[in-house]
């Protein structure tokens, strides 16, 4: 998110475990009463929800909403429980276990990091073994990453992201909104729908612009991953975009 900050957003989840220290409120995570987020859990205010070593961690629909609203990527950071309901769910995702080398790394790691209790850490190292073994799912999860040097790691997730610097091209910015000449012709194949404009000046120049409709499913309840466009021109490069609709 550091490296594409408008292409991705993080989804705060909520919990009802207490702060670790350098955690803040509203950034890491939500961090509440359980009695409020069990209620909000059956006012179906949260897309999927866990029990994770002992504490409440969820996803809330506004959560989503929040990152999708800007048009950008949600990234869920779940357990392998979360990522059952989200597989379940409509919304479309891609899924990636971040997998440590080997379970004698994650342990060494886990408490390097000190922030548990022993009961914790044994309680954390017990879950992993299970996660672990669920993380090999294929039909659960797309990709496995192993999290053994951090920065190859990383170079991987971009890799299978298609964001490699010498792999698909990206853009960061798109135009807010595109005037169509009067001329202009429309037609639809499969999903998606062409427009297709010629300069009355230049009819050598011709520009189309191209509307995926097949974005318009799976985003958070009630909305949309928001409607992707770009256009093509002949003699410049295509700009790409996503407009966000409110179903
Ligand atoms: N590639 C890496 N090399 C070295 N240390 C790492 C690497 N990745 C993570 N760590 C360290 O391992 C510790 C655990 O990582 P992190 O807090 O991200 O775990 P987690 O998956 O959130 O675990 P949990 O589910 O228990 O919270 C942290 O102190 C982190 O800095
Ligand atoms: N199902 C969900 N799991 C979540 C969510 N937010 C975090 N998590 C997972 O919980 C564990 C523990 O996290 P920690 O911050 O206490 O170390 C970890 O595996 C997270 O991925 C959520 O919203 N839903």
């Amino acid at each position: 998110m550091e490296e594409f900050p408008s292409m991705f957003g993080f989804s705060v989840s909520h919990t009802t475990r207490a702060p670790r220290e350098k955690e803040q409120d509203g950034v890491h995570y939500h961090f509440t009463e359980r009695s409020i987020m069990e209620k909000a859990i059956n006012d179906m205010k949260f897309l999927e929800f866990a029990s994770v070593h002992g504490n409440l961690y969820g996803t809330s629909v506004e959560a989503v909403e929040v990152v999708a609203d800007v048009g950008k990527r949600c990234i869920l950071d779940i357990d392998v429980q979360g990522a059952r309901s989200v597989r379940a769910s409509p919304l479309e995702a891609i899924f990636i276990f971040v997998s440590p080398p080997s379970f004698e790394e994650l342990e060494q790691r886990l408490r390097a990091r000190g922030t548990e209790t022993e009961e914790q850490d044994q309680k954390r190292l017990r879950n992993a073994r299970i996660e672990l073994d669920q993380g090999k799912s294929p039909s659960l999860f797309d990709h496995v990453l192993i999290n053994d040097d951090l920065e190859s790691c990383y170079a991987k997730l971009k890799e299978l992201l298609g964001l490699a610097k010498d792999g698909i091209s990206f853009h960061t910015s798109f135009p807010e909104s595109v005037e169509l000449p009067r001329v202009h012709a429309i037609s639809k194949i499969k999903q998606k729908v062409l427009i297709s404009c010629s300069q009355e000046q230049d009819e050598s120049s011709n520009k189309m612009f191209v509307l995926d409709l097949s974005t318009l499913k799976g985003g958070a309840l009630g909305r949309t991953r928001g409607l992707r466009f770009h256009s093509i021109e002949s003699s410049k490069a295509p700009t790409n975009g996503i407009i966000n609709m409110l179903l």
